[in-house]
């Protein structure tokens, strides 16, 4: 008869560990000493000892030799926010978190941590200093959100002491940080196209931008902690970098460290909130026939108009977390490791 090898605790999966985060996680993990491999659709860098499977995650098949011998699974896996494709979303975030939940289960794996969202509480409405016991938005602003909060519920649910698999849901807000895809390029791109002169609204809305090694440090911490016993099972922390800044300055401070001028006229927000649901709507019907993608969209105008920061005390209390790289520091690696994307370059 077989007998059943209880899987290492220094051996996890990362899911998703091409992207953004899942790099820098994967990295970490490795320095740590775990035994890690990568699943992804796509292959982005190579590391001496890691493992990459390539697959769709929605592919229980595809999935199950990447979770073979693992106790603990990360999955940080997702389409791109500015896809805003809702079909995609609904197969990768919700039925493909199903898939991950199933394998896990099939592969004997003991821990599951999910990168959620802080956004899954947010409307487009002022959010300050929110804690983790928030409702989850009733009107989600896109199709992100929306399945990024089904998909959170399907692994704090499947949490289960009796079947020896444990769940946990890491809420970051903002990520930024070396090799980020997303928020300091697309800034960029939109000031080299002579859009970033406006501020959206009077410019002292307060949101949490967090340094990705603060998350995968949080991400790290949360692994480390879920144990039967523990008060962290089936819960969501916010992870943050506990500095929420004015939406604008840290926008004005990236730009001008590198090269671009900072915004300065004002203009109302509601006005261009409804310019933006507008476009976007126009974006919609002419889809068929004309395909454009608004810079400005509803939920960006939302993101850069209103406060949203979240208290990340549940996460100090419970699993001793506290930021490791604060915001100026962070801001200043991030701009050193864009040198193709200064003024001129
Ligand atoms: N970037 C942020 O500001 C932010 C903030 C909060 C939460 N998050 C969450 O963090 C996670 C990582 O985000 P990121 O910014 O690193 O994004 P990213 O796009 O850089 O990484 C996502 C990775 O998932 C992979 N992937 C997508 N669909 C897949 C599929 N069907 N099968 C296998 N792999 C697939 C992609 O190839 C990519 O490598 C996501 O879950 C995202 O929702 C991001
Ligand atoms: C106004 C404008 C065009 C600014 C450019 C920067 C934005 C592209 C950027 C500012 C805030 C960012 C953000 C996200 C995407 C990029 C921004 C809109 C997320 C929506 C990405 C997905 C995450 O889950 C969200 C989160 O909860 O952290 C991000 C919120 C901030």
């Amino acid at each position: 008869m077989a007998t059943r090898v209880r899987p290492s605790n220094k051996r996890c999966a990362v899911i998703g560990g091409s992207g953004f985060l899942g790099r820098h996680l994967v990295e970490t993990l490795v320095d740590r000493g775990y035994s890690v491999s990568v699943f992804d659709i796509r292959q982005s860098y190579e590391l001496p000892g890691l493992t990459f499977h390539l697959g769709d995650l929605c592919d229980e098949q595809a999935l199950l030799p990447a979770l073979k011998n693992a106790s603990l699974v990360f999955h940080c896996a997702s389409p791109a926010p500015a896809s805003d494709d809702r079909e995609l979303f609904e197969r990768v975030n919700i039925q493909g978190t199903r898939t991950v939940i199933q394998a896990c289960l099939e592969a004997g794996v003991q821990k599951l941590v999910l990168t959620s969202s802080a956004s899954v509480v947010f409307e487009g409405k002022d959010i300050k200093n929110g804690q983790e016991d928030l409702p989850y938005a009733g009107k989600p602003i896109d199709y992100y959100t929306e399945t990024k909060i089904e998909q959170e519920k399907l692994v704090l649910q499947a949490c289960d002491r009796e079947k020896d698999f444990l769940t946990v849901a890491i809420r970051p807000h903002g990520i930024f940080g070396p090799r980020d895809p997303q928020l300091v390029p697309i800034l960029v791109d939109t000031a080299r196209r002579g859009k970033m002169k406006f501020i959206i609204g009077d410019g002292t809305n307060l949101v949490d931008f967090t340094f990705v090694e603060n998350v995968v440090h949080g991400h790290i911490l949360a692994a480390e902690n879920l144990r039967p016993n523990s008060p962290i099972c089936g819960k969501p922390y916010h992870i943050t970098n506990d500095e929420p800044v004015r939406f604008w300055d840290f926008m004005s401070e990236v730009l001008v460290a590198l090269g671009y001028a900072a915004p300065r006229f004002h203009l109302p927000y509601i006005l261009v909130y409804g310019l933006a649901l507008l476009l976007w709507l126009l974006s919609m019907i002419l889809r068929p026939v004309l395909s454009f993608k608004p810079t400005f969209t509803p939920m960006r105008v939302a993101l850069a108009g209103t406060h949203h920061y979240y208290s990340c005390d549940r996460a100090k209390q419970d699993l001793g977390y506290k930021p490791v790289v604060s915001l100026k520091e962070g801001i200043q690696r991030t701009v050193q490791s864009y040198p193709h994307l200064r003024k001129g370059a």
